[in-house]
């Protein structure tokens, strides 16, 4: 699952350096996009990398058993429905896509209530929502490495249907809970800093949810060395899936623009199994979740559009992708001082 994830490509990225700079705009004057471009390049292999299109996005969808803890104050059956919402091309992701053109896949890796089949829904659930991991391990290995293979097989098939770009997508009741706990886990944030307050709970149950996570983590003291073992304690399946998406995405040097808090917290479940994954994430926005902050910087990911959005489904990795295009759009259309015949300084 993890061949060709390796290091961006020197040459392809020297080539895409020394581009930048014979272009007709001051060194420097297109700020993040300049070094976007240079790392797409690296990914690729070769400059300039080709443009990301078309663009494919999937949504992960999954159940939570701390649902049962009162995490959040949205009923558990809202997953199922908004399965159903994006199906049927309501959800705000499923606008923001018709927008950029891109395409929504939504893969059910966990949903707790029965699904009706439908085209675009993939049947991928390895089980009927976790279990409440402030009373046991959310999940077994098998079934974090079920999911994990879920996410892959479906950034493969991505990628074989032609997708010159993925996009991360999520939707479960609770799930900003385990993000918390697996940020907290893997980068040694206290819970306090990295559980924010997700659809918007009340400040009693803001108190409640940080008190979950630092319990779980208590209990299951994961280590971070051991990424399954993380997913497995306080994780969640759409979180294992995304991780392998993201690994799939990787190792087919496709980049993948991740979304919100919940992205950034399977993302370093992804680095921490496979730390060259990193060159293959762009980081999409600043979610408002105080986590997505703390997952950003361990990454080492500047996040292009910072818009207080705090939605998920993918909707903040979408609005990005008109950014990541034209960084690359570039280098393949912009006039050397030479060709065009401008003076340089
Ligand atoms: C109608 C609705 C649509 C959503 N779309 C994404 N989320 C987002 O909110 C949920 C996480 O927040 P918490 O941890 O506070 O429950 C996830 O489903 C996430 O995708 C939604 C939530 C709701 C209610
Ligand atoms: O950052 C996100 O993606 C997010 C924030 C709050 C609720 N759901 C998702």
């Amino acid at each position: 699952m993890l061949e060709g994830i390796a290091p961006l490509d020197e040459e392809a990225m020297e080539a895409a350096r020394a581009l930048q700079a014979r272009l007709t705009k001051p060194a420097g004057s297109l700020g993040q996009l300049e070094e976007l471009s240079v790392r797409l390049a690296g990914l690729a292999g070769v400059c300039p990398p080709p443009l990301p299109e078309p663009a494919a996005l999937a949504v992960f969808a999954g159940d939570h058993g701390v649902h049962a803890q009162g995490v959040t104050p949205w009923p558990q059956e809202v997953t199922a429905q908004m399965v159903a919402n994006f199906l049927a091309g309501g959800a705000v992701v499923n606008a923001f896509a018709r927008q950029v053109g891109a395409s929504v896949t939504v893969v059910d890796v966990g949903v707790a209530a029965p699904l009706e089949a439908a085209d675009r829904l993939v049947n991928a659930r390895v089980r009927a929502g976790t279990r409440d991991m402030a009373v046991g391990p959310a999940l077994t290995r098998d079934e974090v490495t079920a999911a994990l293979e879920a996410g892959t097989r479906i950034a493969f098939r991505l990628i074989d249907e032609g997708a010159g770009i993925l996009l991360t997508g999520d939707m479960g009741i609770a799930n900003t809970t385990p993000s918390a706990a697996l940020i907290a886990a893997f980068t040694g944030t206290p819970a306090s800093a990295t559980t924010g307050r997700g659809t918007g709970v009340d400040d009693d149950t803001y108190v409640r949810k940080v008190a979950v996570v630092e319990s779980a983590l208590r209990l299951h003291a994961p280590d971070p060395g051991d990424p399954v073992g993380v997913l497995a304690a306080v994780g969640g399946l759409e979180h294992a899936a995304l991780a392998g998406y993201i690994l799939g995405a990787a190792s087919r040097r496709v980049p993948v623009i991740l979304d919100g808090v919940i992205a950034v917290s399977a993302a370093l479940a992804a680095a921490a199994l496979a730390p060259d994954a990193v060159g293959a994430m762009v980081g999409g926005h600043r979610s408002s979740e105080p986590g997505a902050t703390v997952a950003l910087r361990h990454l080492g990911l500047e996040p292009l559009i910072d818009l207080g959005l705090r939605l998920g489904e993918g909707s903040g990795a979408v609005l990005a992708l008109p950014i990541v295009a034209a960084a690359v759009r570039v280098l393949h259309e912009v006039a050397t001082f030479d060709s065009a015949g401008v003076s340089e300084k």
